[in-house]
């Protein structure tokens, strides 16, 4: 039975009469999905994803069993079980571009038949974690901190591609937002979506809290600079004052916002927490970072 009423942005799904063309939902004659190289028995209805392929590793060495082990480029899984849960560990690599390329392949693999390629009569849902590293943005959070995102503040421009609709809290964030910050005209168009209500209560309830700040690169869209000036000089500055009902910019990262912006409107349930590795505003940088990051996987796999 396909249950939709909780998801959060309204549903635009197509409707296949016919089967899904070989160009559109390219399989590999061993019946696996192309990028990720997973068929549909090597995922579990929990997955966690990270951007550093090394990672995949780390998790999967606290599972009791390992099941499989697949990879191809940057996406590299391993499915096992931990504590009687059954769990992917899949890496993205960085970026919004690679996370559009695995939530729709994810998806596929849970809700299309592969072999008449057509969407299921039932839906599944998955529970996807993002377990990540992060720079602050608000001097009071530390570096090897954690933070879990409310928000997904996207400035990757993916979901101009998409028939995306917000719902009213997220546009009149979104409003707000471009109110104080006053956005460069010639910057992607940035949008808001809200994580998992539930899985940020279950995951996120004892880590510092707040919107998350997506960005396209990590020099000049998040306000870098080497060897090259941004054209806007205070934009963090700007993002670190923005406050609306108690809300405010707590980091950046690179993939929060295509995640949570495909999976609501998937009908999967998503959060991001991560480990902060440097701090933008106190200008300090963690001393080793796997230390938190060790420590955030044993939280997220005891949660999830
Ligand atoms: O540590 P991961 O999960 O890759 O996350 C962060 O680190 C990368 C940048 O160094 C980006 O992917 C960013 O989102
Ligand atoms: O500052 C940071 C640290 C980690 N990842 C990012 O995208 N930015």
């Amino acid at each position: 039975m396909a249950f939709f009423y909780f998801y959060k942005m309204i549903r635009t799904e197509v409707r296949h009469s016919q089967p899904i063309a070989p160009s559109e939902l390219i399989i590999t004659p061993e019946g696996a999905i192309y990028h990720l190289n997973l068929r549909p028995e090597q995922i579990a209805k929990n997955v966690i994803v990270v951007g550093d392929q090394y990672r995949v590793e780390r998790i999967s060495s606290h599972f009791d069993k390992v099941d499989h082990k697949v990879s191809k480029r940057e996406f590299v899984t391993h499915t096992g079980w931990y504590k009687g849960k059954h769990i992917t560990a899949l890496s993205t690599g960085i970026g919004c571009d690679n996370v559009d390329i695995v939530i729709n392949e994810l998806d596929a693999l849970a809700n299309i038949d592969l072999n008449s390629r057509l969407p299921k009569d039932s839906h599944t849902s998955l529970n996807i974690v993002r377990l990540g590293t992060s720079g602050a943005l608000q001097e009071d959070i530390p570096v090897d901190s954690f933070v879990a995102s409310t928000h997904g503040l996207g400035f990757d421009g993916l979901m101009g591609f998409y028939d995306a609709r917000f719902e009213e809290d997220e546009i009149e964030l979104l409003q707000s937002f471009k109110q104080q910050v006053d956005w460069p005209a010639d910057c992607n168009p940035p949008y808001i979506v809200k994580a998992s209500e539930d899985l940020l209560s279950r995951i996120g309830n004892d880590m510092y809290q707040g919107i998350t700040a997506t960005a396209n690169g990590f020099y000049g869209p998040q306000g870098r600079s080497l060897r090259l000036k941004p054209k806007v000089d205070d934009l963090n500055e700007r993002l670190n004052k923005f406050e609306h009902n108690g809300h405010r910019i707590t980091n950046f990262e690179m993939e929060t916002s295509a995640l949570y912006s495909l999976s609501s409107m998937l009908g999967h349930h998503a959060v991001t927490v991560c480990a902060i590795i440097a701090n933008r505003f106190a200008k300090t940088y963690s001393k080793d970072y796997h230390i938190p990051v060790d420590e955030l996987i044993v939280k997220v796999l005891d949660r999830i």
